[in-house]
C-alpha cells in the first residue's frame, strides 16, 4: 500500500469524524429541544384532561383533544428514541467509523463506499457510511474482485468490484489498512485473532467470512443448523446474525421477540456486548435449567452438569438405552398419542384448610359427561369453568353464614377500605353485603387460584400412566418397570430426571392446551449439542411461531458422547417440523493457533475435515510427570503462565477436582479463582473449572489437568478432550502423571505435541 493512498484514506477519516463530531452536536441539541417538547406536551395535555371533564357537554369533544394530546406525545415521544438511536450510533462511529470500502461499476457508473457498525450521512444526503447489514454491502463480504451480484429490495443487482480495502481504525487514526481480492483478506484476521483474549466476546463484523455471512444473511429458512467446528465462528456468525434480522425487519421484529438458549449464565454474561457493540439491544437469552425451572415450577429438574458427574459414577447400559429412547422424537410422538387418545383423567381433589372442597370423584363425573367429541384440552376449559360457576354460588350462599357476620362485626375502617376500595355505596346493607362478598371471595381464593392454574389434573400422574402403558421394546417390561418406579419415587420427592422434562411438559401442553408462547419470532440454541431431539421437539412446540436455529458441534458432545453417538443433525431436522431447513457446515476454525487446531482435531474423527486458521504459535506441551512431582508441575506450569497471560483456565474433568486443584494453587500463593455454574462474570487471571463449564469460552492459555490414561479412557472421551484443547487462543499445556491418554500419546508419536517427561525444575 502506497504512502499516498494512506494518506489520502487517513484524510477522509479526519474528514468523516469531523463530520460525527458536527453532526453529534447538532443531534444533541435537537435532543434538548425534542425533551422540552415531549415535557410541553406532557403538560399541556394534563392541563386539558383538568379543563372539561365536569361538564358532560364538553366531555366528547375533550376526548378528542385528549386523543390528539397522546399522538403528539407518542410522536415526541418516539422523536426523541429516533435522535438518542443516532447519538448512540455517533458515539460508537467516532472512534472507528468505518472498516472496509469497496470500489463498484455499475449501472449508474463508478462509486466508492465504506462500510461501517453505522450509517452516516452528509450534509447533503450523501452516504458517507453504509451500514453492514445494507444489501450493498454484501459484496464486501461476499465479493471477489470482479462481476459480483448483490440483492436489493427491486431484486438482484448486478456490478463490477474493482476494490475491496480493509482497515483497522482506533481513535480515530488508521493502525492497519489492506487492498485484498479475497472475501476478507487473512492479513487483517492475523491482526485480529492475534490479539488476547477479553472479559467478554468481540463482534467480528469487521472480517466476517464468505460461509458465515450465509448464516447471518440467510432470512428464508425456517431451521437453519450449524454444524461447525469448535472456534469457528458459529456463536459469533449467530449474534451478527440476530443483528441483521434486528435490522432488516426493524417495523415487525424486536429483540424482545428472540431468545438465545445459552449454555450457561458465564457464557450469556460473556456474550452480552456485541449486540451492543453493533448498536442493537440484546435479545432474551435462558439456559435450559432456567427454562425448565420455570415450567416446571415446584420440581428439581436435573441439570446437565448434575448428570454428566452421575454418569461418570454410573451409568448402567439400560439406563443409556431408556435415556436414549426417551430423548428421541419417537417417544414424543408416544406421549403426543398418548394426550390425544387415552380418555380417563387423573384428577385430583381441591382442598381447603384440609377439607375436600371439589372432590376428583365431581370432576371425573363432570369430565365424563362432556361431549366425546370435545378435545381434552376444551373439555378441561369447559370442567374448569363448570367448577368457577359452583364456587361463585358457594361463594354467595356462604356470604349469609354466622362466620361471616362474625368477622365483618371485627373489621376496622382501614380494614372495610381494603374490601371495597374506594367505591361509594348509597346504603349501608349494600355495602356491608360487598365486604361480606369480598371477605368471602379472600378465603375462597386458594380455591380460584387451583382452578386457574389447572391443580386439579395430576400431570404427574398423567406421565407416570404414560409411562406405565407406552409401547416400548427397548428394554424388557420388568427392568422399564423399575424404571417407572423411579420416576414416581423421584417426583414424590420433587426431583426430575432431564430425560422425563420433556415428554412431560409436552403431556401436561397438550392436556391443557397451554403452554405456547406465540409472540416469540426467532430462537437460538447454541450448543445444540447438549440439547436432545425431544427437547428440540418440545422448543418448538413451545415457540410455534419462531424461526429456529441452531448451532453446535457434534464432536464437543461433552455430555452425551457415553451414550448418545450419532448423526445430531439428522435428528434435530427428524424432531423439529420445518419447511425449508438449510444445514450449514463451518470447517474453518479461527480460535486457537494453528498448532493447537491440529492437536485438537487428532483427537475426532472427523477431525480431517477441520482447517486451521494459519495463525502460528507454539505447539502444545505434553508434561508427563511422575505421581508425586503432579501438584509441583501443575503449579509451576500455572505460575509461569499467569505471568505471560490475560487469562490462564486450569480445565478438569469433575467439579470435585476442580475445587481440589483450585485449593492446591491457593496453597501456593496462587491466586487461582474456583468458577462454577451460578458465577456471572469470567474476570482475568488464574481460573480453575471443569471443562463442561467452559463450553463456548476461550481462554489465552488453557491448562489441561490430568489429562492421565488413568482418567480419560472411555469411548467418548477424545471429544471431551477436544472441547478443552479447543478453548486455548495461544498456549496450551497438558500435564499427565505417569502416563497420557491413549489419544494424547498418539498425537505426541505424530509429532503435534512438544513433549517433555523430565523433572519440574521449578522452586516451588
Ligand atoms: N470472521 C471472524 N473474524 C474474526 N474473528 C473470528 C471470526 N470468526 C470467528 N472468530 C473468532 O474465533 C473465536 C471463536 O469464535 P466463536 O466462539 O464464535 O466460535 P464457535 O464456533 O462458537 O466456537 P465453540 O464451538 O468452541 O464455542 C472468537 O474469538 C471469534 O472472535
Amino acid at each position: 500500500m502506497n504512502q499516498s493512498s494512506r494518506t489520502y484514506e487517513q484524510h477522509r477519516v479526519d474528514s468523516v469524524v469531523t463530520r460525527i463530531n458536527e453532526r453529534q452536536t447538532e443531534v444533541t441539541r435537537l435532543i434538548a429541544d425534542a425533551h422540552q417538547e415531549t415535557q410541553r406536551i406532557e403538560r399541556s395535555y394534563g392541563d386539558s384532561t383538568k379543563v372539561n371533564i365536569t361538564e358532560v357537554d364538553d366531555r366528547m369533544e375533550t376526548n378528542a383533544a385528549v386523543q390528539q394530546q397522546k399522538q403528539m406525545v407518542a410522536r415526541a415521544v418516539e422523536n426523541e428514541q429516533i435522535l438518542t438511536r443516532e447519538s448512540q450510533t455517533l458515539t460508537r462511529l467516532a472512534p472507528s467509523p468505518y472498516f472496509g470500502r469497496i470500489d463498484i461499476n455499475d449501472a449508474d457508473g463508478q462509486d466508492t463506499l465504506y462500510i461501517g457498525t453505522g450509517s452516516l450521512q452528509g450534509p447533503d444526503g450523501n452516504f458517507l457510511i453504509y451500514d453492514w447489514r445494507a444489501p450493498v454491502a454484501g459484496i464486501y463480504y461476499n465479493g471477489v474482485l470482479g462481476k459480483v451480484s448483490y440483492d436489493t429490495p427491486s431484486g438482484p443487482r448486478s456490478a463490477e468490484l474493482t476494490r475491496k480495502r480493509q482497515f483497522r481504525i482506533e481513535d480515530g487514526q488508521i493502525e492497519h489498512m489492506f487492498d485484498t481480492s479475497e472475501t476478507v483478506g487473512d492479513a487483517m484476521l492475523q491482526a485480529v485473532l492475534g490479539d488476547q483474549s477479553s472479559e467478554h466476546m468481540q463482534n467480528i463484523v469487521s472480517t466476517i467470512q464468505r460461509e458465515q455471512n450465509a448464516i447471518i444473511r440467510d432470512t428464508d429458512s425456517d431451521l437453519l443448523i450449524v454444524q461447525g467446528a469448535a472456534g469457528s465462528g458459529k456463536t459469533s456468525a449467530i449474534l451478527q446474525r440476530i443483528a441483521y434480522l434486528l435490522y432488516h425487519s426493524r417495523n415487525v421484529l424486536n429483540s424482545d421477540q428472540m431468545v438465545l438458549f445459552s449454555p450457561n449464565r458465564l457464557y450469556a454474561n460473556y456474550i452480552a456486548e456485541v449486540l451492543p457493540s453493533l448498536g442493537e439491544k440484546n435479545m432474551i437469552q435462558t439456559t435450559l435449567s432456567e427454562f425448565l425451572a420455570k415450567r416446571l415450577s415446584g420440581l428439581q429438574v436435573t441439570t446437565l452438569f448434575e448428570r454428566f458427574e452421575r454418569d461418570e459414577a454410573n451409568l448402567p447400559a439400560s439406563a443409556a438405552t431408556i435415556r436414549r429412547f426417551k430423548e428421541s422424537p419417537e417417544f414424543m410422538d408416544l406421549a403426543a398419542h398418548y394426550a390425544k387418545t387415552q380418555h380417563h383423567r387423573h384428577f385430583t381433589n381441591i382442598e381447603l384448610d384440609g377439607e375436600v372442597f371439589f372432590s376428583a370423584a365431581t370432576m371425573e363425573r363432570i369430565y365424563t359427561h362432556l361431549p366425546a367429541a370435545m378435545t381434552t384440552a376444551d373439555k378441561l376449559v369447559a370442567l374448569r369453568k363448570k367448577l368457577m360457576q359452583r364456587l361463585n354460588q358457594r361463594i354467595r350462599l356462604e356470604t349469609y353464614q354466622d362466620w361471616v357476620d362474625d368477622e365483618l362485626a371485627g373489621l376496622s375502617d382501614d380494614q372495610v377500605r381494603h374490601y371495597i376500595g374506594d367505591t361509594e355505596y348509597e346504603d349501608g346493607s349494600e355495602e356491608l353485603e360487598a365486604v361480606a362478598r369480598a371477605v368471602v371471595a379472600e378465603k375462597f381464593a386458594p380455591i380460584y387460584t387451583a382452578l386457574y392454574n389447572d391443580y386439579f389434573i395430576d400431570y404427574y400422574a398423567e406421565y407416570r400412566d404414560f409411562l406405565a402403558t407406552c409401547p416400548q421394546t427397548v428394554v424388557p417390561a420388568p427392568v422399564w418397570a423399575v424404571m417407572v418406579s423411579g420416576v414416581t419415587n423421584e417426583i414424590e420427592e420433587h426431583r426430575l430426571g432431564l430425560e422425563d422434562a420433556a415428554p412431560l411438559m409436552y403431556i401436561r401442553d397438550l392436556l391443557s392446551g397451554g403452554g405456547q408462547n406465540h409472540a416469540i419470532q426467532a430462537i437460538f440454541v447454541d450448543e445444540m449439542q447438549d440439547y436432545s431431539p425431544a427437547l428440540m421437539r418440545y422448543v418448538h412446540h413451545a415457540f410455534p411461531k419462531a424461526k429456529m436455529t441452531l448451532l453446535g458441534d457434534y464432536a464437543q458432545d461433552v455430555f452425551t458422547s457415553n451414550y448418545a453417538r450419532g448423526d445430531v443433525i439428522d435428528r434435530f431436522k427428524a424432531a423439529i417440523p420445518h419447511k425449508h431447513a438449510r444445514v450449514i457446515t463451518l470447517n474453518r476454525a479461527y480460535r486457537s493457533s494453528a498448532p493447537i487446531t491440529e492437536f485438537a482435531a487428532s483427537l475426532i474423527p472427523s477431525g480431517s475435515d477441520i482447517v486451521p486458521f494459519a495463525r502460528t504459535g507454539a505447539k502444545p506441551a505434553l508434561l508427563t510427570v511422575a505421581r508425586d512431582q503432579y501438584t509441583k508441575a501443575l503449579t509451576s506450569t500455572v505460575r509461569k503462565l499467569a505471568n505471560a497471560n490475560h487469562t490462564v483456565a486450569v480445565l478438569t474433568r469433575s467439579a470435585r477436582e476442580a475445587d481440589g486443584i483450585t485449593h492446591q494453587l491457593q496453597e501456593h500463593q496462587i491466586a487461582a479463582r474456583r468458577l462454577t455454574a451460578s458465577d456471572h462474570d469470567l474476570g482475568k487471571g488464574v481460573i480453575v473449572l471443569p471443562v463442561y463449564l467452559a463450553k463456548g469460552l476461550e481462554f489465552d492459555a488453557v491448562v489441561a489437568a490430568d489429562v492421565s490414561a488413568a482418567v480419560y479412557n472411555r469411548e467418548g472421551d477424545g471429544d471431551i478432550l477436544y472441547t478443552l484443547a479447543t478453548r486455548a487462543l495461544h498456549s496450551l499445556t497438558l500435564l499427565a502423571r505417569e502416563q497420557p491418554a491413549a489419544c494424547i500419546a498418539e498425537a505426541a508419536a505424530r509429532g503435534l505435541l512438544a513433549t517433555s517427561a523430565t523433572e519440574v525444575t521449578s522452586h516451588d
